[in-house]
């Protein structure tokens, strides 16, 4: 759309089961406040949306297992959430949730209007029942077999192995997440969303519209989900925690949290222009609004079919104009997970790297999964900090910072002439404005982001061919005539960075005295003005914009990670099931002796097996066992073991062991000797 009157940003709402973590801000939330501030600084009318997703199945699930309210959750939640995001700079004009009663009013009355308006069809159907917890089972609350593509852990509402959206009747083998029973079928009455019916419409305004200005990634799902054929899908669900259905027949029912989610972006709207005292239509129902949704890649189905089938529905909205979907980004080579603790939160960042937002930013920008899937690791963060963070950007800021200082007392120079090569780079830094407005317009970041970099490098480079500090011994004008230009460049850098480095920014105009300039350096000032800092005009004292980052504080991350890794496969580790009851006859089979290991060696080309010797009281065997990977056979010698003696011998590669010794397995995998806690118990006692 060209020249839009307005702006309407949203950003997916973040679903209140846990905190903020590096892949939510490197697909959503970094790309959309880089949109929005740059449209800020080019003076355009923006409104930046989000909130969070309070309701659906995962939530009452969490509760549930904790033993909390679903309210207790989404409370504990959105505080963190609201709060880091404020901390981190997002900056949203508005931050809701979907549980505040402007979202309540507003979702009940979009359904009632479709309803009224015949939008949708009402069906009974038999839907899958858990007998044992008297509850309709759907999305989340069941899982089993993805009919498409055979992942076993698929919920009944989407395969998160090959996105297929789902209903929960389609899975095979399905069971309940609350029993862990097989479902039964019974009848039940939902009100669904013909899709079919959109289709065509679909099909036009996606597939020959916007074959072009979307992304092939968003284009090509679309692309897929309706050659695949659309169905209806149900926008109601039995269940009790969410907005009741407001019609009759709706009693114990409420809306789908995929129905209700997206009108959040709408009441988040109503409750911003409230707030400002500005009328929140035209953001929605004004052709001249351009509309554009920042999500994930698995949320482009809600946002590029259902959400604009809800919406055209309706009648009175406009569609969104981009949905620019990033793919996923990963942590060491592993897929983000909340649920796994696999992750760098938002929250924790915060804390441990103080004052240092802009260099995640920067990170998640420059490693930002436009086209692909792709991995954030923490070598990589202190790489990009350390050698383009600190080393081009900070380091030339700190060059001309320091040496205006040192040679004007800060003062900017007066030019004298200017050099064919004084002319190039002062009519280089004019272009940079459209360069990297260009980029971001067509939503790309990352190219964006290395556009402002290359200003910074040109800066670099400048000083470094003109060496201001030798010639300052011969030429004094020559030397005002270089410093005069690096500002002119530091100016620039101190405008053009606030989308992507927006506290990096404030110090740096800060360090400049931006404010006491006569006219406000915004974007096209950039690109119009032949002077951004004028002589005469004076500026700060130097202040470090970016430090180094040391390896320790990447180990500690590292360490971190793995703690986290550990802990949560220890916690995961289920107790081993009980094995068929057995008589007390067999028990009493068992021959268990305490005993002692005498002598223990590695056995030749094996990993795991140590060769025992071992006083059982009765004899001293030979005793093969697989503990060489948990213990050296130094360490074992001199052991009390529990052995198992009557055990039939077996050839182990080549020799006989005569037994065995008992072990158990920590978490960890750490393997234990099962022991008598008296040291001193004579070998041979029988154990009974
Ligand atoms: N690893 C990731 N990379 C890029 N975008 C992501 C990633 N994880 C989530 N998102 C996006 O962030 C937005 C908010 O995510 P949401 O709160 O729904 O969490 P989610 O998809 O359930 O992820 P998780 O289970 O990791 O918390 C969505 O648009 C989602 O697509
Ligand atoms: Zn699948």
């Amino acid at each position: 759309m060209n020249n839009p009157k307005r702006y309407t940003i949203t950003t997916a709402l973040p679903y209140t089961n846990g905190p903020i973590h590096i892949g939510h801000l490197a697909g959503v939330y970094v790309p959309a406040d880089i949109y929005a501030r740059y449209l800020r600084l080019t003076g355009k009318d923006v409104v930046l949306i989000g909130g969070s997703d309070e309701h659906g199945v995962p939530i009452t699930i969490k509760a549930k297992n904790e033993g909390v309210t679903p309210q207790d959750i989404v409370d504990k939640y959105h505080a963190i959430i609201k709060k880091s995001f404020e901390d981190f700079g997002i900056s949203f004009d508005n931050y809701s949730r979907t549980t505040a009663k402007i979202h309540h009013n507003t979702a009940s009355e979009f359904f009632k209007t479709l309803y009224e308006k015949g939008a949708f069809i009402e069906e009974t159907t038999e839907q899958l029942y858990d007998e044992k917890a008297h509850q309709f089972l759907a999305d989340r609350f069941v899982t089993g077999t993805c009919p498409k593509c055979g992942n076993d852990e698929a919920y009944g509402d989407q395969c998160e192995n090959c996105g297929s959206s789902l209903n929960a009747t389609d899975l095979i083998n399905p069971k309940s997440a609350l029993t862990g029973n097989t479902p039964t079928l019974k009848e039940t009455k939902h009100w669904f969303l013909p899709l079919d019916q959109h289709e065509a419409f679909l099909k036009e305004w996606i597939l020959k519209s916007h074959k072009k200005d979307w992304k092939p990634n968003v284009y090509g799902q679309c692309k897929s989900w309706i050659d695949d054929g659309l169905r209806p899908r149900a926008v109601t669900r039995d269940l009790d925690w969410g907005i009741p259905v407001p019609v009759e027949g709706g009693e114990g029912k409420v809306l789908y949290v995929w129905f209700d989610a997206p009108i959040g972006y709408i009441s988040s709207t109503k409750e911003w222009a409230d707030r400002v005292g500005k009328d929140w239509e035209p953001y929605w129902k004004s052709e001249d609004t351009k509309l554009v949704h920042f999500i994930g890649k698995d949320n482009i189905v809600f946002h590029c079919i259902i959400f604009p089938a809800m919406l055209r529905a309706e009648g009175s909205f406009i569609l969104p104009d981009n949905v620019p979907a990033n793919e996923f980004l990963n942590l060491e080579g592993n897929k983000l997970s909340t649920s796994k603790n696999w992750a760098v939160w938002l929250h924790e960042y915060l804390e441990e790297f103080p004052d240092q937002q802009d260099v995640l930013r920067y990170v998640l920008t420059a490693n930002a999964p436009e086209t692909k899937d792709n991995d954030f690791t923490w070598k990589d963060f202190q790489a990009r900090n350390n050698s383009e963070l600190v080393a081009i950007f900070g380091n030339f800021i700190n060059r001309v910072v320091v040496l205006t200082q040192k040679y004007y007392d800060g003062v900017i120079p007066e030019p004298s002439e200017l050099t064919e090569e004084d002319e190039h780079t002062l009519a280089a830094i004019k272009a940079y404005p459209d360069v990297i407005a260009s980029s971001i317009e067509r939503y790309r970041f990352r190219e964006a982001q290395q556009e402002l970099m290359n200003l910074a490098r040109l800066g670099n480079k400048y000083l470094a061919d003109a060496e201001p500090w030798k010639v300052i011994k011969e030429d004094e004008d020559r030397t005002k005539t270089i410093m005069y230009v690096a500002l002119q460049i530091t100016a620039a850098l101190g405008t053009l960075s606030e989308p992507f480095l927006p506290f990096t920014s404030a110090k740096l105009k800060e360090m400049l005295h931006f404010d006491a300039l006569e006219k406000a350096l915004d974007w096209q000032a950039i690109s119009e003005q032949n002077t951004l800092l004028p002589a005469g005009h004076a500026i700060g004292k130097a202040t470090l914009l970016f430090s180094k980052i040391e390896d320790k504080t990447i180990q500690e991350q590292l360490d971190k990670l793995e703690a986290n890794k550990k802990a949560n496969e220890a916690a995961n580790k289920q107790a081993t099931p009980q094995k068929d009851t057995i008589s007390f006859e067999d028990f009493s089979k068992l021959d268990l002796r305490v005993g002692t290991i005498l002598e223990a060696e590695k056995m030749p080309k094996t990993k795991k097996l140590l060769k025992l010797k071992v006083d059982t009281g009765l004899d001293v065997r030979t005793i093969v066992s697989g503990i060489a990977e948990s213990f050296s056979a130094e360490e074992v010698v001199g052991k009390r073991v529990t052995v198992l003696v009557n055990l039939a011998p077996r050839a182990l590669r080549g020799v006989e062991s005569q037994g065995m010794i008992l072990m158990t397995e920590t978490a960890e995998g750490q393997l234990v000797f099962v022991n008598t806690d008296d040291n001193s118990t004579p070998n041979g006692l029988p154990i009974s």
